[in-house]
């Protein structure tokens, strides 16, 4: 019988654990937790997934500061306003929205970004953490994945795992985080031969690849653990769900699956950010005096 894997209320329960850390802190310094999301241009889907980082981080008491840019933006503008932020000392965690205008060199973009305010967990140095399985900023949606599969006692290590979708922050990471559990992992992609053949091998499949309904049904090994990271147009996911539901033994819906957990784990990270740099703000006093 295929059981569902909702992320819906585990990444409640994180939001709400950020939010009572977010007071506490708040209560013992002063400092309020503060993300800063960068949009660029007027993508309505990226306005939307900014918004609801914006609304949750207020439910949660941490604060938000807005830059929106124009499509226009050059790469050099949204790199001057990058480091801007990180160098902001009242703002802790700082998202640019994916993906930005064809023009901007995105990886550019994203290595303007302090890594000690990257919460969103997207430049080479958060991606190094992850490969040497050091401590640091998880890529939100692959380190939201970990837990959830964590908080379903999915075993890991052992598993074989098939990531389809090599996307720096989403499918290459989620395999490095699945690797670093100590599972085998296939690393697939648009150019893969067979695709359907070593899916069927997977006892964890991770859907990363941005096209809707593309995983089907008679793709899977029965039983398999499938985890839809797919966010297409009408909140459908890469996996055709109803097929894959009748394989699957377990099965994140989209939506209240993956999508929530990405939210609540940038939200969780931007209070490490804040209690880390509140840290070194009073060591840094300690030692001036
Ligand atoms: N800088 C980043 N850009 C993007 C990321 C990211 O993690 N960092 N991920 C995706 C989109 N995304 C966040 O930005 C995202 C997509 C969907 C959801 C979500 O919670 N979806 C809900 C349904 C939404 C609705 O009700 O309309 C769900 O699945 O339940 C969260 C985040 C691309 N860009």
């Amino acid at each position: 019988m295929t059981k569902l894997m909702i992320g819906t209320d585990l990444a409640a329960e994180m939001v709400a654990n950020a939010a009572d850390r977010a007071r506490v802190l708040q209560e013992k310094t002063g400092v309020q937790p503060c993300l800063a999301t960068v949009l660029v241009g007027d993508d309505p889907a990226s306005a939307t997934y900014v918004r609801m980082k914006q609304n949750r981080s207020k439910k949660a008491g941490i604060g938000s500061r807005s830059v929106v840019l124009p499509a226009e933006t050059t790469t050099e503008e949204l790199v001057a306003e990058l480091h801007k932020l990180s160098a902001d000392p009242e703002v802790h965690g700082i998202l640019l929205q994916h993906p930005v205008p064809a023009q901007i060199d995105e990886r550019a973009a994203f290595e303007a970004i302090d890594p000690a305010k990257d919460v969103d967990g997207v430049t080479m140095h958060a991606f190094a953490a992850m490969a040497f399985g050091e401590p640091g900023f998880r890529s939100c949606t692959p380190g939201g994945i970990l837990r959830l599969l964590e908080a379903y006692d999915v075993p890991i290590a052992g598993a074989h795992a098939v990531v389809i979708g090599r996307s720096p922050i989403l499918g290459k990471p989620a395999g490095m985080l699945l690797l670093a559990s100590n599972a085998t992992v296939t690393y697939t992609h648009s150019r893969t031969t067979n695709l359907p053949d070593i899916v069927r091998t997977a006892d964890i499949v991770v859907a990363a690849v941005g096209k809707a309904n593309f995983v089907r049904g008679d793709w899977l090994k029965p039983g398999a653990v499938v985890v839809d990271a797919g966010y297409n147009e009408g909140n459908v996911g890469d996996v055709h769900f109803d097929e894959a539901a009748a394989v699957a033994g377990l099965i994140t819906p989209v939506p209240g699956g993956v999508g929530p957990m990405t939210i609540a784990l940038l939200l969780e990270q931007t209070v490490d950010a804040a209690e880390a740099q509140s840290e070194t703000a009073v060591h840094s006093v300690a030692t001036l005096t």
